[in-house]
């Protein structure tokens, strides 16, 4: 009997599934919102309903973000993120017996990984097969690269929480560094400063927002306008801020990016390097989007960067194309190891 085959990529900030035949069917925020404690704990909202209700809920429902840094920091939680996700994948009807390609950072301990693994297999669906595939590989075959016969591939994937830099080459992963930097550090950034400067308490989604329309890796000049709440007088208002103030608190960032892709370069064989310096470099991940980050690389590196309007659906495209491809697939999953370390 044939499996249904999806692939998933738990993001830090969302987790997209491709359903083998279907396509990208599923691509929601990495949140859940729960009621009770312990045994008792059950899941009220997950993904962006679940983001909206971020900031503003009663004490009773707890908003929790389950993955940090690439890692499964919460695993009840994302359990059961993962089992309400289930009733959006397949219905009323239980999900039973099904193949999973899971995507997981190159860079993080066995330990890490396996937990990825057990959120299936620990969650209702009750897997027929479950595969862990490495992000860089998937994020490759995403942007339908030659995996294995490229001798140099280097991808940069700035994500929500991450990113992660990897040299590829002849379908194995040279080297990969996961920095514990992405979209979220940003956010943060922004929120903090306004508190601190402007006396003004704005929410994850008006930092977003002013992230999208002003942070920007070059020198830019505009504003943005969006409402919060006055600390000194408790009251909502509206609080204007301009690029020009979100610069310096974001700059540091970019420079550790971009010496981070230098130094790895630095680091690899000629051979490699030079095929990697023919094709240029790939920026993947949503926070790639972020104005002038293809500019700061390139200035740092005198390599061509290739950007992409699917930056965030790389990884999770990828997948996709293992699960359509079953023999690809075998040769990039990862046998699970011992979880002792
Ligand atoms: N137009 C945009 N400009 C800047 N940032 C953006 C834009 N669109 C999305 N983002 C940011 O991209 C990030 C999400 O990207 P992505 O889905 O690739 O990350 P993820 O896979 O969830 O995280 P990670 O790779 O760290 O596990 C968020 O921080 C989001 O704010």
């Amino acid at each position: 009997m044939a499996h249904k085959t999806y692939g998933i990529d738990f993001g830090t900030g969302t987790v997209k599934v491709y359903k083998k035949s279907d396509g990208i069917i599923l691509n929601e925020r990495t949140v859940v919102a729960t009621v009770g404690k312990g045994p008792q704990q059950r899941p009220v909202a997950i993904g962006d309903k679940a983001y909206e209700m971020f900031e503003k809920v009663p004490p009773n429902i707890k908003v929790s973000f389950p993955l940090e840094n690439g890692v499964i920091s919460h695993m009840g939680d994302m359990i059961s993120l993962w089992n309400f996700m289930l009733e959006k994948l397949s219905g009323k009807r239980k999900l039973k017996n099904a193949d999973f390609y899971i995507a997981v950072p190159a860079d993080i301990r066995e330990v890490d990984k396996n937990a990825y693994s057990r959120v299936v297999s620990e969650g209702e669906s009750k897997p027929h097969k479950v595969f862990l595939i490495h992000k860089p590989i998937a994020d490759a075959l995403g942007l339908n690269l030659d995996v294995e016969n490229s001798r140099g591939i280097m991808i940069v994937n700035v994500g929500a929480d991450t990113t992660e830099i990897s040299v590829l080459s002849l379908g194995g992963i040279v080297v990969s560094k996961l920095l514990p930097y992405g979209g979220n550090y940003f956010d943060e950034q922004i929120i903090n400063y306004i508190r601190k400067e402007h006396n003004f308490v704005i929410g994850r989604k008006s930092a977003e927002q002013i992230k999208k329309s002003l942070v920007s890796a070059v020198p830019v000049d505009e504003k943005v306008t969006v409402v919060g709440r006055n600390v000194v007088k408790g009251l909502p208002g509206e609080v204007t801020v301009a690029s020009s103030e979100i610069f310096p608190l974001v700059q540091g960032v970019f420079m550790t990016i971009s010496a981070a892709v230098r130094s790895m370069l630095e680091r690899t064989p000629p051979e490699i390097a030079s095929e990697i310096a023919e094709k240029g470099i790939y920026l993947t991940g949503g926070s790639s989007w972020i104005r002038g980050m293809d500019q700061l690389v390139a200035n740092e590196t005198r390599y061509r960067i290739n950007t992409t309007k699917h930056a965030q659906r790389t990884v999770v495209s990828g997948l996709g194309y293992l699960a359509e491809h079953p023999k690809t697939a075998a040769r990039y999953s990862i046998p699970l190891k011992s979880t002792k370390d």
